[in-house]
């Protein structure tokens, strides 16, 4: 089963050393206009490889993505400290228009995973740009991971056994479904009762904020994100090669939004194979009527640009 990475830099590079070290696939190609970076770049992971699952990683142009299952996307511009996702939309759409038709010639067939910010809206953009391919992007998956993160942080237990959807966009006006979270199946407000721990809303607005700015905090730090992104590429990735039917908040076309946003998901072979409509509460329906609109504004701007 193999694998192309299309853009080997920060995230790429990271999702290709989190497919290695987790035996996700057979084979992982790389591939970036700065071929050199994706050649060392493979190079570095593949010394991983014998002491992991002995993946076969190389690099090299985009026809290497012949035979590939999945091609994840993370080659364009990422942020600047103070920039949103939505600020990288012009230069990142100018990369993709190019791109990702020359993807799909290069990898009929593959689902097309895209990474590249402001993804939802890059999504809607890609499912235009390749119309026989399977396209989805990593959505708020790992927007998801970090509100479960700090939910089981609070609630002092293991993060696989919270649940619970951040949907919309993935960026600011994303909307963190407390409806839908869970810890030990159990509603969170219950289970923190029952924990005898403290349950305010000056600590569920903590964790709305530590979800919703944790990029941003990250990239005051240390310029970028990548380990989190890198392991949801995994693990979205995975569940495309062994058509796990697991359930993601994936971004993709959304009919009844009118554009491209995340809801849960189920993931297979060949990419997203239904949505599950969560029942929100009104407060929650509105804010993700906004996060649409939010989105819907962005993709008006590439109409004719
Ligand atoms: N969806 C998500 O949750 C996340 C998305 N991102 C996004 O991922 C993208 C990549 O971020 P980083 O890896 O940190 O950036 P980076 O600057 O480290 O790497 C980008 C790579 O893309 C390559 N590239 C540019 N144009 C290309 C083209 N036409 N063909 C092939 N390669 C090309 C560059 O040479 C570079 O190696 C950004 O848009 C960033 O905002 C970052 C973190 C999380
Ligand atoms: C950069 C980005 O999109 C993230 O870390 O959420």
């Amino acid at each position: 089963m193999k694998v192309g990475v299309v853009g080997a830099g920060l995230v790429g590079a990271t999702a290709a050393y989190a497919m290695t070290l987790r035996g996700s696939c057979a084979e992982i190609v790389l591939s970036d206009l700065d071929l050199r970076r994706a050649e060392a770049e493979a190079q570095d992971i593949a010394h991983a490889s014998p002491v992991s699952h002995g993946t076969r990683v190389s690099a090299g142009p985009l026809e290497e993505l012949a035979g590939s299952r999945v091609v994840i996307v993370a080659a364009g511009a990422n942020q600047q400290p103070g920039e949103s996702r939505l600020d990288l939309l012009q230069k990142n759409a100018g990369i993709f228009r190019e791109l990702i038709p020359q993807v799909a010639a290069s990898a009929p067939g593959a689902v097309l995973l895209i990474a590249t910010n402001p993804v939802d809206v890059l999504t809607g953009l890609s499912t235009r740009l390749a119309p026989e391919q399977p396209v989805m992007g990593s959505g708020t998956v790992l927007d998801s991971a970090r509100f479960r993160h700090l939910v089981a942080q609070h609630a002092g237990v293991d993060a696989t056994h919270v649940h619970g959807y951040v949907l919309g966009e993935h960026g600011d006006s994303e909307v963190i479904a407390w409806s839908t979270a869970t810890v030990a199946g159990l509603p969170v407000a219950d289970f923190m009762a029952a924990r005898g721990l403290d349950w305010t809303p000056e600590i569920r607005a903590a964790i709305e904020s530590g979800t919703r700015d944790a990029a941003a905090a990250i990239i005051g730090g240390k310029r970028a994100t990548y380990y989190g992104i890198g392991a949801a590429l995994a693990r979205i990735t995975e569940r495309v090669l062994g058509d796990r039917r697991a359930v993601l908040t994936v971004s993709a076309p959304t009919p009844q939004f009118g554009v491209s946003l995340s809801l849960p998901r189920v993931v297979g072979a060949g990419g997203v194979l239904a949505t599950v409509m969560p029942r929100l509460t009104p407060d929650e329906e509105t804010a993700l009527e906004a996060s649409a609109a939010v989105l819907r504004e962005a993709a008006g701007q590439l109409e004719g640009a």
